[in-house]
């Protein structure tokens, strides 16, 4: 049931990181890709879909190079500062969004080669409950021991890696995200907020050059897919 083509759908951006994994000297998302900085490739994607209305950004306190972006300039962008974890940038900037019947569209800064096709395909494919991009899993899975050998090989037949743009009922994400924090739950993405209140979000086929840029060799990866 494609999302009511009426229904105010808002993006939300975490862009608070530091890249630790990265181990640049600028955050991750400000790194050059193509000439351009990570955060502008993404943002710009956003800003140019058509069922997109606003797009809210989430960046750290110390942030410097936002400003210097000239998707920065946008009127339809709001910026608030983000959270010690990804979850709570999420839950900081969904505190932005008055509407009761908007839907959140959270994607991250950090995977700048995100495609309209792979939008709408999340937008026509959602359902009550949500929706997330992700791809199925290819190769054979192993669940290690903590000497890193085989402890044995995980059933993939139903196995999907998660990826992002992630698209709920804002205000249901916003609760979902609160409880979980107040609860200490690890949430490393919304959907795995949604499950938490029983929620059975819709897995939507993504392409798989919509990667996350977490280690250097990423860099080179996203260079070419946005070439
Ligand atoms: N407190 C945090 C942590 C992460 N993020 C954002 O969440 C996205 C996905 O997180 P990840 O790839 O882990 O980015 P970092 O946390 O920066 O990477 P690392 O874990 O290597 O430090 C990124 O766009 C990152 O900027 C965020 O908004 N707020
Ligand atoms: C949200 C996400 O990109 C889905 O795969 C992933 O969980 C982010 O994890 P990270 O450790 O914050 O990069």
């Amino acid at each position: 049931m494609p999302l009511e083509s009426q229904a105010a759908v808002i993006a939300v951006v975490p862009a608070a990181g530091v890249g630790k994994r990265m181990g640049g000297h600028i955050p991750k998302q400000y790194l050059p890709l193509q000439g351009r900085p990570i955060l502008s490739h993404t943002l710009s994607r956003l800003l140019c879909h058509p069922r997109i209305a606003r797009v809210i950004v989430a960046i750290g306190p110390e942030d410097g190079y936002f400003a210097d972006l000239p998707e920065a300039q946008d009127p339809r962008l709001t910026v608030v500062t983000g959270g010690q974890e990804r979850a709570d940038s999420v839950r900081l900037a969904l505190a932005e969004i008055p509407q009761p019947d908007a839907w959140a569209l959270v994607h991250d800064a950090a995977r700048p080669c995100l495609t309209a096709g792979d939008i709408d395909r999340l937008l026509a494919e959602c359902e009550a409950q949500g929706a997330i991009l992700a791809m199925p899993v290819r190769d054979t899975m192993k669940r290690a021991d903590d000497q890193q050998r085989i402890d044995h090989t995980v059933e993939r037949a139903a196995l999907w890696h998660a990826l992002t743009p992630q698209l709920f009922p804002a205000q249901a994400l916003h609760h979902a995200l609160c409880e979980a924090e107040q609860a200490g739950a690890e949430i490393t993405d919304e959907a795995s907020a949604m499950e938490r209140q029983g929620w059975r979000p819709k897995l939507v086929s993504g392409r798989p050059d919509n990667i996350k840029v977490t280690h250097p060799d990423d860099l080179r990866l996203a260079e070419l897919f946005l070439a």
